[in-house]
This record gives structure tokens, sequence and C-alpha cells, in this order.
């Protein structure tokens, strides 16, 4: 069970310490709040919110496919916080690099002007990170919403926390290879893709692009927290298939009209969802450990 004041008397002053760390690092480069908020996600559904994403050796989870576009930004973050927390004496080795995490994950979404809310506390770090248990953990560009409903289900993730999360698409970007399908197939390009946004994609991504090629997820806003993601895809202007079709599968785009009318609506179901992300198979208690070094065992 995780608590709001679990470091009150450990280590009281934790989220301001960890919130200046993250906003000078913000400040230094943009990419800071995508990549910690990717990376939250991308730890939680692998082991849970344990850390795990952090380890590293030749067998860790960071070598998995699926997890070699997480950009540096994101782990520099938290192991700048981690290095924060650990110089004041009093706090030194006794907050959790998975707790940092989640402080920090909180912080990139009010820097980009997303909602401010309360982080529950008390995660302990995991011990274990494979390669292997990575496989079908995450979602990918091409799942269908049975395919995103079900991956989220079992992480106790309704559809409402999965289209809300879908909204951290609101920043960042994507590399050409996880759309290209949508642009170049044989069949021509995805009908429900806005035409003038698929020439646009066709435009920076042709046949043959350099691999280190991306676009904005969210075309409008890509620098700002907030609602133009569900507009967006109201336009048919969602860049992977697991965003378009949260507007066109009938079952969610009920949801998807209520956030790009409602940015209030969005916004509150944000927290709950990403506050149920950060529940998602934590160590408490006396399980695992406070890890020294984010990125090795102790
Ligand atoms: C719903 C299913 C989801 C799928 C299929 C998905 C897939 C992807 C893919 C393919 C990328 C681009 C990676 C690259 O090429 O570099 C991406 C980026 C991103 N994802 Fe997701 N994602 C999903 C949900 C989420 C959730 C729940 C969050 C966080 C709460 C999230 C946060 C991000 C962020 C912030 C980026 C941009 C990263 C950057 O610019 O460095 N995604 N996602
Ligand atoms: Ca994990
Ligand atoms: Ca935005």
């Amino acid at each position: 069970q995780l608590t709001q004041n679990f470091y009150q008397h450990i280590c009281p002053n934790v989220e301001s310490i960890v919130r200046s760390a993250v906003t000078n690092k913000f400040q230094q480069t943009f990419t800071t709040a995508p990549a910690t908020l990717r990376l939250f996600l991308h730890d939680c559904f692998v082991r849970g919110c344990d850390a795990s994403v952090f380890l590293s050796n030749e067998n860790a989870e960071r070598e998995h496919h699926d997890d070699l576009s997480l950009a540096g930004d994101g782990f520099d973050t938290v192991i700048k916080a981690k290095a924060a927390v650990d110089s004041n004496p009093s706090c030194r080795n006794k907050v959790s690099c998975a707790d940092i995490l989640a402080l920090a994950t909180r912080d990139v979404i009010a820097l980009t002007g997303g909602p401010s809310y309360k982080v529950e506390l008390g995660r302990r770090d995991g011990r274990i990170s494979t390669k292997k248990s990575v496989q079908h953990k995450l979602p990918h560009a091409d799942f269908n919403l049975d395919q995103l409903n079900t991956m989220f289900a079992s992480h106790a993730l309704s559809q409402t926390d999965m289209i809300a999360l879908s909204g951290a698409h609101t920043l960042g970007f994507s590399h050409c290879d996880q759309f290209s399908k949508r642009i170049h197939s044989k069949a021509g390009i995805d009908r429900t893709l806005n035409r003038q946004y698929a020439l646009q994609l066709k435009k920076t991504c042709p046949v043959n692009v350099d691999p280190g090629t991306v676009m904005n997820l969210d075309t409008t806003t890509p620098n700002i927290f907030d609602n133009a993601y569900y507009k967006n895809l109201q336009q048919g202007k969602g860049l992977l298939t697991s965003d378009q079709v949260l507007f066109i599968d009938a079952r969610s785009r009920p949801t998807v009209n209520l956030f790009a009318s409602n940015n209030n609506a969005f916004n509150q179901a944000f927290v709950t969802a990403i506050t149920k992300l950060g529940r998602v198979g934590v160590l408490t208690g006396l399980e695992g450990e406070i890890r020294r070094d984010c990125s090795q065992v102790n």
C-alpha cells in the first residue's frame, strides 16, 4: 500500500529536491518531459513500477527492441534527481529509484502545462530486469482497441484509463518505422488518415528514410500537455494506428470526443489513470530494496 506522505519523516524535502533537479534538466532539454513520461509506462508495464527498466547489463530490459527507442534523457533525469536526493545526508539511500521516477513524471507533466497531482509513494526497487520479461508486455503502435484494452486491463486499467493515458502522446515524437505501414503499403494510404496529414507524413518519412527521422505525436501542440491530441484524432491526425483507433472504434469514440471538448475532464481522467498506473505491481515494505545506484542492484 502506497501513501502520499511516505517520506514525511525519512526525507521531508524529497518532493522539492526532485522538482528542482527535474526543472533544471527540463530547462536544458525539452525531451526530458516526454522521455520521462514514457519511461514511467515502460517501467510500470514490465514487472510493475519497480525501476527494473533502469538496471543495466547485456540481458536487461533496456536491451529489448521495445525499449531501445526510450530516449536517454528520461534515464538521465532520474539519475540526476537521485544524485540530488542523495546529496542530502538525511535522504541518502532512503528514496527508491521507482519513487523518484514517479515524482519526476509528475513534475514533467506540470512543467509542460499539464495537471498537478499528489503522488503516492513507498515503492521499493526490484532486483530483476531481463530482456525476456519485456516480450508482449508493452503496447504496440499497430494494436487495435481490443488488444489495447486487454493489455491495460491486465493492470487493472479501464478503457477510460487507457484512453486518458494515451493522451501522453500530446508530447514527444515517434520514429517513422512505427507508422510507415500506414503510408507505404501496397493497399495505399491508410483510409483513416487525414489526406493532407498523410501527405505530410510521406514527405517527412519517405521510403528508405534515415531511421533517426521522427514526427511529433501531437501535430498541433507537441510541447504542451493539453487535449489537442484528442482534437487531432477527430480530424484523422492520430500518428499511430493505436492513436487513431481510439476515434475510429465506436466503443472508444465518445470518450475521445469528451476529452477533445473538455480539457478539464481529460486532466481529471489522466490524474486518476496515472495514479492507478503508479500502483501497478509495486513492491512495498521489505520487498525489493532501495537501490544505491539506479542502474545496478545493491
Ligand atoms: C496506448 C498504447 C500505446 C502505444 C501503442 C504507444 C506507442 C508508442 C510509440 C510507438 C512511440 C514512439 C516511439 C519512438 O519511435 O521513439 C511512443 C512514444 C511515446 N509514448 Fe507511447 N504508447 C502508448 C501509450 C503510452 C502511455 C500510456 C504513455 C504514458 C503515460 C506513453 C507515453 C509516450 C510518450 C511521452 C512518447 C514520446 C516519447 C519521446 O518523445 O521521447 N505512451 N509511444
Ligand atoms: Ca518495472
Ligand atoms: Ca500537446
